[in-house]
């Protein structure tokens, strides 16, 4: 049962690591050719998601064709709401929507507790499979959406500049959007726990939308949550990625997690001061340093490799890698990490 190679979990609990362990945020499922071919026979995003046999095909795509350090189950931080009662769409090149968005406090009390094995069994089959097929290679990533990021979805209905019809909730109705953020966040430590009896090595949660709320609105309404789930879930390492929420480090700090993912406005050796020595850091690469040519991509790693150090140091990107991305490019950022950090 052992892991032939368990970098990523040595990083996170802070053990020494010989080098830095690497993957990439979105690397199942943007990038590769391989993908889109499995993607073009399961017929949409949802029916490859929902698909465990599919899912753990994409999963593993990754490790064989780009050698990261882990692989992380392919699903989406949206399965959530579908879970708990408010279906969603991916719309080719536009992306998600729900076609009735949570507009009042019947539709919030009409929404479930979503249970992992009933609502979500096609994930924790796909980490089953997932875990069998990858026969410990690598560790395995699972992971959800930060309840507000998926408030601010359900809310708003699709993806948003501003999020201005889920913060004005905030504003106008706190109670019902602490009323819906409870209910999510049950539902997140719910799938999160089933996520790890399947396997998952690790957890990740993603506040992709940390960084519109004010500091102040952040910790109202996204920082109890995040802590509720960093209690409730043991047994596993944790990572707590909050986009641009520069302002939250330190607070950040203070949840029961090992690692913070960090975006790339966040210097590594400021975060460092910030949240002090206990953590991990994971980060944070400019996805764009990926349009350049190889000679800058060896630069920018190498220099984001010394402002981090060799320990308690996951390499990462800042953000998910972007869908026109050139695979070759990716390879070069992995094994740079691999032979400088060495
Ligand atoms: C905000 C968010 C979402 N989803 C996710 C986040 C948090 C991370 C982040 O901030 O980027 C997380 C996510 N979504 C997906 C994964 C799979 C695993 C991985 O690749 O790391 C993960 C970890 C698959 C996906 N999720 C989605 C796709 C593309 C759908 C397709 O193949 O047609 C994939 C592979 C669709 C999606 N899903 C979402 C959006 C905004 C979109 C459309 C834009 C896009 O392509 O990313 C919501």
């Amino acid at each position: 049962m052992t892991l032939k190679n368990d970098l990523l979990l040595r990083a996170a609990r802070g053990e020494k690591t010989e080098r830095t362990p690497v993957w990439l945020m979105r690397q199942a499922g943007r990038i590769l050719a391989e993908y889109r071919a499995v993607r073009e026979k399961a017929g949409s995003f949802i029916g490859l998601a929902t698909t465990p046999e599919l899912a753990a095909e994409v999963t593993i795509q990754p490790v064989d064709i780009l050698g990261v350090d882990a692989a992380i189950i392919f699903s989406d931080i949206l399965v959530i709401p579908e879970a708990m009662g408010l279906p969603y769409e991916m719309v080719e090149k536009r992306g998600p929507w729900f076609p009735n968005p949570v507009q009042t406090q019947a539709d919030v009390e009409r929404l479930k507790v979503s249970d992992a094995e009933t609502d979500l069994g096609y994930v924790l089959e796909a980490i089953r499979i997932t875990k069998r097929n990858l026969n410990n290679r690598v560790p395995l990533i699972g992971f959800a959406g930060a309840p507000w990021t998926i408030f601010a979805y359900m809310i708003e209905g699709s993806g948003s500049k501003t999020f201005s019809k889920a913060k004005r909730m905030l504003y106008t109705d706190p109670q019902l959007s602490h009323a819906l953020l409870q209910k999510i966040t049950d539902s997140t430590i719910a799938y999160l726990k089933g996520q790890i009896i399947a396997g998952a090595d690790l957890i990740q949660i993603f506040d992709s939308w940390a960084g519109i709320l004010s500091p102040e609105q952040y910790r109202t309404f996204s920082l109890p949550y995040l802590k509720q789930i960093c209690v409730a879930i043991q047994g596993v390492p944790k990572t707590v990625f909050a986009k641009d929420a520069w302002f939250a480090r330190e607070e950040i700090a203070q949840l029961e997690c090992d690692t913070i993912g960090l975006d790339w406005t966040m210097d590594p050796i400021e975060s460092r001061q910030l949240v002090g020595p206990n953590k991990t850091l994971q980060g944070n690469l400019d996805p764009c340093v990926l349009y350049a040519d190889y000679q800058t991509i060896e630069k920018e790693v190498k220099n984001m490799l010394k402002a981090f150090g060799p320990q308690r140091h996951i390499a990462n990107l800042g953000h998910g890698v972007y869908p026109d991305t050139d695979p070759d490019k990716v390879r070069c950022f992995i094994e740079t990490v691999k032979e400088y950090s060495h």
